[in-house]
């Protein structure tokens, strides 16, 4: 607009090198410069805009939102990009839609549960886009419990074919992406019968629409499932309902890398283990841990650059008032959730190490390591989705009434953001998955078998069940040591009390269900010493570049001491730490946010967003925010006439009749 910087002066505080710290953000400069390039693509093409989203009706959005889709995939073909590029484009453009689940879940679930011969068939389909798919899980009766699902897959000896069936109303499927309108495929999961036995349920790729003129296949009767929460966000997908009337497909239609149907109907099952069926779950879980740092990383980023710009109270002599994020109490808001995006950045970078690993060693049938990355990708995407919706919200409101426009970005992204915490599990479900992982970890401690991976700390139980913390002063909870002994001792001994209650109960079930509160606190304690190690962790490696590794010390400790304060009830309740040492992590905290305070531009600027990706007018990069929500204001529709429509037949007559009874 005016062609000035007007965060200019925030940017030359900086002392660290910013360029150093995107790359770390990034993960590597090849990473770096891959999202570098395509971001600016996508920002710079018209056809990628996004600033109406929230004006336009359901049917017109949708439209627009498959234009997209379709001229993001002819981008993609011309510019002969590769997988992760084509990735990043999706990303960058922004705009939930079909072509998620496609890639995001139809296609692992082929590849994860798929025999070579069905990859060898459908993947080259799907990935030139031949037919489009969606993740039939969810019905209207059964999200959450799987095992509760209620379509059938009858095995037909005579025709050696499955019968997919929805026998009742509550086993229409529903909520799967891209079903409503788009998906010629889908990855169902029905319940298979052979001769009259129910194995439970699995996978089926089953035709949905006519490859010819788009018409669902006879015995299918689909939809889309209605308007979601908020305006633009989450609308753009066709999230569907979808019944069978015994629709018949092949038997080499199931998907058969677990478990098998011979020609004679006899079901075999693999020496794999049966979970294996929601292989696609474990794998979306984590990409879901990747993206809650970027979703949190943009609403940090529009709140942090605002909160610099604007002035309220605070002026002497005459002089500007105070920036907003001067004010400790912005910054106790705010800070924590800039650390936090950089903690879900790096534990989701170990995640994805984990997933690899995991997927490595299952092709050599080694299963030891599945129930660990079950409950990390279960526990950290509830971790991190809770506290990355709730930081969104924050966001808004840490930018005071312009947060709640929708030029801010932050209600749009709040909307399409607060699904997370449900779909891909329901957030207490899966803390309840992590809850049974510890219980049964703390009932092997006696038995000799030594607990690995993320919780090799409860090897060391006896020294955590009674040592005290020997922090002193406030800079002692600068150590690595003092943090990680205080987060150990609480996760293990909120495990172990929970152990201990377990055995009052007979039923162990009964104990369960009556202590899931507390179990869900225990996992929680347990999922935030993760994400704390591993950030510890990533400062032990090489980090380049001019003070960034003092940013990340300052933003670790953040992290680790602001939930400290937030759970302080846990660790005195638990005697890990005393009320004098609880005060002593305060009072460093504080001491951390006027260190980061002068680096907080840089430390966004560092995410290397586009205007475009942000679309937020607060969080625009220069900082010229008054004069853009001015003249945004003016382009609303409602603005597209001084006197609005409706005037005539609405508000002239009130007008006139106020008059008369003035007059009488
Ligand atoms: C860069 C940008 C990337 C963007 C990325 C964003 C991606 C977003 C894309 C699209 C957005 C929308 C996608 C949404 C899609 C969906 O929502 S699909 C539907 C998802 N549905 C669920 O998640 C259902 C949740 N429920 C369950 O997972 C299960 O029912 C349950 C785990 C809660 C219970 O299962 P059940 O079979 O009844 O198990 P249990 O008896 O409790 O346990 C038996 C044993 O199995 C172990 N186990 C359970 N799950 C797994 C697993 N996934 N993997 C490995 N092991 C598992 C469990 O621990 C038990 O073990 P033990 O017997 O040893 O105790
Ligand atoms: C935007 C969006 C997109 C989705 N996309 C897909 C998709 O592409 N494909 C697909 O198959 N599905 C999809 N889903 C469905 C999604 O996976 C489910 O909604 C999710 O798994 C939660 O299940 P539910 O709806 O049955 O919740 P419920 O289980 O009914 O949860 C309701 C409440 O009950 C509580 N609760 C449930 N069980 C327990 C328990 N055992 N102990 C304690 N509390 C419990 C929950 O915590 C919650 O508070 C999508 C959902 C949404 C919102």
């Amino acid at each position: 607009m005016d062609g000035i910087d007007h965060l200019a002066d925030e940017r030359n505080k900086a002392q660290f090198d910013v360029d150093a710290m995107k790359i770390v953000w990034a993960g590597s400069r090849h990473a770096f410069e891959v999202s570098d390039r395509i971001s600016k693509l996508v920002a710079a093409d018209p056809g990628f805009r996004k600033d109406n989203r929230p004006m336009l009706g359901r049917n017109e959005l949708f439209k627009n939102t498959l234009r997209k889709a379709a001229y993001a995939w002819k981008r993609i073909i011309e510019l002969h990009l590769s997988e992760e590029e084509a990735a990043k484009l999706r990303f960058y453009v922004d705009e939930p839609a079909y072509t998620d689940l496609h890639w995001g879940m139809f296609v692992p679930a082929i590849k994860g549960q798929g025999t070579e011969e069905q990859q060898q068939k459908w993947l080259p389909l799907a990935y030139k886009m031949q037919i489009i798919g969606c993740y039939g899980q969810t019905e209207l009766g059964h999200g959450s419990n799987v095992q509760g699902l209620e379509t059938t897959a009858t095995f037909d000896p005579q025709t050696d074919e499955f019968v997919i069936h929805s026998p009742t109303l509550t086993s229409s499927k529903w909520w799967p992406g891209g079903l409503g309108k788009v998906s010629t495929h889908g990855v169902i999961y029905a319940r298979l019968i052979t001769d009259g036995r129910d194995h439970g349920v699995h996978g089926f790729i089953v035709q949905l629409r006519s490859l010819e003129d788009h018409s669902p296949l006879p015995g299918i009767t689909v939809g889309d499932i209605g308007m979601k929460f908020g305006n633009g966000a989450y609308n753009t997908m066709d999230n569907g309902v979808l019944r069978f009337d015994h629709v018949r497909i092949p038997r080499d239609q199931m998907l058969m890398r677990v478990s098998q149907v011979t020609r004679e109907g006899k079901y075999m099952q693999s020496d794999v283990p049966r979970q294996l069926v929601y292989g696609t779950m474990v794998y979306v879980r984590q990409t879901i841990v990747a993206d809650a740092s970027c979703a949190l990383s943009r609403a940090v980023c529009i709140a942090t650059r605002y909160s610099a710009v604007r002035r309220q109270f605070g002026s002497q002599d005459g002089g500007p008032e105070s920036q907003v994020i001067d004010y400790k109490t912005q910054q106790n808001r705010l800070f924590p959730l800039l650390a936090s995006a950089y903690a879900f950045r790096f534990v989701g970078e170990w995640l994805k190490w984990l997933y690899t690993d995991v997927t490595q060693r299952l092709q050599t049938n080694d299963f030891s390591t599945l129930p660990e990355a079950h409950a990390c990708t279960a526990g950290l995407k509830s971790v991190t989705t809770t506290a990355t919706a709730d930081g969104i919200e924050e966001c808004r409101k840490l930018c005071g009434g312009h947060g709640y426009l929708c030029t801010s970005g932050l209600p749009e992204l709040f909307a399409v953001y607060v699904p997370a915490c449900t779909y891909e599990g329901d957030n207490i479900v899966l803390l309840l998955q992590v809850a049974r992982f510890l219980m049964k970890t703390v009932s092997q401690l006696g038995s000799g078998k030594k607990p690995v991976g993320t919780t090799s700390y409860m090897g060391q139980i006896e020294h955590l069940m009674q040592c005290r913390s020997n922090v002193q002063r406030a800079e002692d909870w600068l150590k690595p040591s003092a943090i990680l002994e205080a987060f150990e001792s609480r996760a293990a001994r909120m495990s172990v009390a929970c152990a201990q209650n377990l055995t009052k109960f007979t039923n162990p079930e009964e104990g369960f269900a009556e202590l899931s509160a507390d179990l869900v606190e225990a996992a929680v304690a347990h999922c935030q010493l993760i994400i704390v190690s591993k950030f510890i962790e990533k400062l032990l490696q090489d980090i380049p570049g001019k003070g960034v590794r003092e940013q990340l010390e300052a933003l670790c400790n953040i992290y680790a001491l602001f939930l400290l304060h937030k759970h302080q009830g846990d660790f005195l309740s638990t005697g890990c730490i005393t009320a004098k040492q609880a005060s002593l992590a305060n009072d460093q905290l504080r001491s951390l946010y006027s260190q980061v305070r002068p680096n907080a531009i840089a430390l966004v600027d560092a995410f290397n967003y586009t205007d475009h990706f942000l679309g937020s007018i607060l969080g625009c990069y220069d900082g010229n925010v008054y004069p853009k929500l001015y003249e945004a204001a003016w382009k609303d529709p409602l603005n597209d006439s001084v006197v609005p429509e409706g005037y005539h037949e609405y508000i002239r007559p009130l007008l006139k009749q106020n008059l008369r009874t003035a007059r009488l």
